[in-house]
């Protein structure tokens, strides 16, 4: 069988960990910088469910646009501040393009965040609540981090990783953010009467981190 390319959005030398859909990729206009940060606090992971706007009632990293005269890394700290009321020292994790049919005609690309220590307490904010869950048990590779993940081995007693309340695509890379992989990624995604459901995905990592 003939072996498929990566999205053409893709530029460097990455191994695939994981892809699925055809390879139709959808075309956009421009794209618009957003962040999304993670706090890795031992085995508990901190999340915020979104009270309002793009991704209501969903939970995810705090996170939003980069605004004119920021960087990605500005905005990540300026947007964990402003939507959970904490400060951390955040590290450049990944980079995925999220494009949707039948939504915005830019495609996001977002910058992941991740940090291990904070500072402050997480604090609901008009935007986010943030929430604790339970890490499953690390894993040493990048495709055995993902299937810890779909188990769901947990060892403490916060609730699990609550996939099925985020966005279709956060399963296929939270885990590389979990087991410090950097990556990159492409996500395709449809919005239908205002859901939006994945249709095709690629997430590689750095070919010299895979093993
Ligand atoms: N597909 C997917 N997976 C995971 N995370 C996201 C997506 N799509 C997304 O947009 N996101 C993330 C990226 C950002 O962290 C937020 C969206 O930012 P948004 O809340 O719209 O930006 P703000 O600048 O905070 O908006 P205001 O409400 O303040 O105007 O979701």
């Amino acid at each position: 069988m003939p072996s498929r390319s990566v999205p053409p959005s893709i530029d460097g030398e990455f191994t695939e960990v994981t892809r699925g859909g055809d390879d139709k990729w959808l075309p956009y206009k421009t794209k618009r910088l957003y962040t999304n940060a993670f706090i890795i606090h031992g085995n508990k992971l901190l999340l915020g469910y979104k009270k309002r706007g793009f991704g209501l009632s969903k939970y995810n990293g705090f996170g939003g646009k980069v605004e004119p005269g920021e960087t990605p890394d500005q905005a990540a700290a300026r947007e964990l501040k402003e939507e959970a009321g904490i400060e951390a020292p955040l590290e450049h994790s990944g980079t995925f393009l999220f494009v949707t049919e039948g939504g915005p005609d830019w495609a996001f690309q977002i910058e992941i965040y991740r940090a291990e220590e904070y500072s402050g307490t997480p604090t609901e904010t008009d935007e986010m609540r943030p929430v604790w869950f339970s890490i499953p048990a690390s894993s040493e590779t990048a495709k055995a981090a993902v299937a810890s993940v779909i188990e769901n081995v947990i060892d403490n007693d916060l609730p699990p990783i609550p996939y099925e309340s985020m966005w279709d695509s956060d399963y296929l890379w939270l885990p590389l953010l979990l087991s410090k992989t950097h990556f990159v990624g492409r996500t395709d995604f449809k919005e239908v009467d205002g859901a939006f459901k994945l249709e095709r995905w690629w997430f590689g990592v750095p070919t010299s981190t895979c093993t």
